[in-house]
């Protein structure tokens, strides 16, 4: 499995989303990840499929977006016309959950699942051989700058051995609390996929991203 680094935009400059973007393209980041909550789901609320749109011509970048909102299939066609390359929705958001990942297929996007701290990979397994990704949040969702809860980790395992043992070819993504402490013990865990906020753009951006690199090698 590859490993990418998915910086997540919620910790960038939200007057300067496309300079900031730029910004992880040029430092070697692989994929952008746009969090997408709706005040609902969860306690905050950022932005919608228009920034979405507004920022693709300005970058390259896989554009990973997880909604944190309810009734995600709502937003699947919009996002689809932005131009997002994969949509993550949350196991708890919807009684739907199947029919939403084929919809998300069915519009050309990569569909991922995503599961809250507090939901156990049971829940997801008759999805699981469905997806591109899976998500394993490693905080409770909702804003950046929390502490990694490490008990997650063994659900990455248990889905790595779940993967191999069903020869199944999902990418393994972790969010929240990625730092240059943390992101070794993700990856030992199973993950491939690091999502990381408030370390990568705290401070210098390029030299925050080869540091988790560094930790991958
Ligand atoms: O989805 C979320 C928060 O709900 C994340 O993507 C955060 O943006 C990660 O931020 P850090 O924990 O890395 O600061």
């Amino acid at each position: 499995m590859e490993y990418k680094i998915a910086p997540s935009i919620l910790s960038a400059d939200f007057g300067h989303f496309a300079r900031d973007i730029q910004t992880l393209e040029a430092a070697g980041a692989e994929w952008a990840h746009i969090d997408i909550m709706d005040g609902h789901f969860v306690d905050n609320l950022t932005f919608g499929a228009g920034v979405v749109a507004a920022l693709r011509p300005h970058s390259n970048l896989f554009f990973d977006c997880h909604l944190m909102v309810e009734h995600p299939e709502k937003y699947i066609e919009p996002l689809a016309k932005a131009g997002a390359d994969s949509m993550s929705i949350h196991a708890e958001a919807t009684p739907h959950l199947h029919g939403t990942l084929q919809q998300i297929k069915n519009a050309g996007m990569k569909a991922s699942v995503v599961i809250n701290p507090g939901t156990p990979v049971e829940f997801i397994k008759p999805v699981l051989s469905m997806v591109d990704m899976v998500l394993v949040m490693s905080v409770n969702p909702g804003f950046g700058g929390q502490k990694f809860i490490p008990e997650t980790m063994e659900k990455v395992a248990e889905l790595s051995e779940i993967r191999s043992e069903r020869q199944l070819n999902f990418d393994i993504e972790v969010d929240g609390g990625i730092s240059d402490l943390t992101i070794e013990t993700a990856k030992k865990a199973g993950a491939n996929v690091f999502v990381a906020g408030s370390f990568v753009f705290n401070g210098d951006v390029t030299e925050n991203i080869y540091k988790l690199k560094e930790k991958l090698k």
